[in-house]
């Protein structure tokens, strides 16, 4: 059994501020005995408006967010799970959405780049184009070797395509993360859901650090972090508090997992229907 601890936090457009909150959570996680701890997408700043997201960015070898996390991680010898923004690659006009895998040495050993992007215009909701400042990525990372067991990547908006979580199973993930900033009414209506849903699926852990709270004059996040288990039981859920920076933890049972996919094998019928 390994303790794993989901942050939750709200992100404004100050990375000194935001890096504070996020050894706030540190320390909690540290005293809780964690050995992980999963922290939302865009940790590192939540800005206003596109131009200000693509102003922000720093890659991360000289972002003051990233390297005092990684000083944490070696302090502690916590890894860390965290979402942040990194410039573009093929467009210096627009950042990366990327989650990082910081080890307990603080080195980041992983890190996965946001896919599916979220363009939406909701009647009387928000209405937001990432693709204005975010350049999506072109690869699934594998899952990879952990403490914990196998641990995948997703970021937010993939978590509504079940092909990735599935594919992500098929590459041997026991534990899949969704660092997230979902919008206060698509959270309402499918978040819980959505994150039960993947783990049933693939009978797989599923980890989603989230941002909660007011970010600024435009931009409001659901919260309730969760992390859900194989059978698809809520272990943890930190609901939409706001008022300090707030862990939540659950044990990884790997006799769990091995029970669940023994119990009820999910073999695909890829001869009727394409394999992802
Ligand atoms: O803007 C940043 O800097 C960080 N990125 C985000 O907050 C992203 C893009 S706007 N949010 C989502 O994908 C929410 C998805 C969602 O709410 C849903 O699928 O319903």
């Amino acid at each position: 059994m390994a303790l794993v601890a989901v942050g939750q936090l709200t992100s404004t457009a100050s990375m000194a501020h935001n890096l504070r909150q996020c050894q706030v959570l540190v320390t909690k996680a540290v005293r809780a005995g964690a050995r992980v701890l999963f922290l939302p997408e865009a940790a590192d700043y939540i800005a206003a408006s596109s131009e200000e997201t693509v102003a922000l960015v720093k890659p991360a070898s000289e972002s003051e967010f990233v390297l005092g996390l990684r000083e944490e991680a070696r302090r502690f010898s916590l890894a860390i799970h965290v979402g942040v923004h990194e410039p573009g690659l093929l467009d210096a006009r627009k950042v990366r959405n990327t989650v990082l895998w910081i080890d307990e040495s603080g080195d980041i050993a992983q890190r996965y780049q946001k896919i599916h992007l979220f363009d939406v215009d909701i009647k009387g909701g928000p209405v937001l184009k990432e693709s204005n400042s975010v350049e999506p990525g072109s690869q699934i990372l594998p899952p990879f070797d952990t403490s914990l067991g196998k641990v995948a990547s997703a970021i937010c908006f993939d978590l509504r395509f079940p092909e990735i979580s599935i594919a992500l199973r098929r590459q041997g993930a026991d534990i899949i993360t969704f660092p997230s900033a979902f919008t206060v009414p698509t959270g309402k209506a499918h978040w819980e859901t959505l994150l039960r849903a993947r783990a049933i699926e693939t009978q797989s852990y599923v980890i989603a650090a989230a941002q909660v709270g007011k970010h600024n004059e435009k931009r409001v996040s659901y919260g309730h972090s969760m992390i859900v288990d194989p059978w698809g039981v809520v272990l943890a859920d930190l609901g939409d508090q706001n008022t300090e920076p707030e862990i939540a933890t659950a044990e990884i049972d790997h006799e769990l997992l091995s029970r669940i996919r023994r119990e009820v094998p999910l073999a695909r019928r890829t001869d009727i229907y394409p394999e992802v």
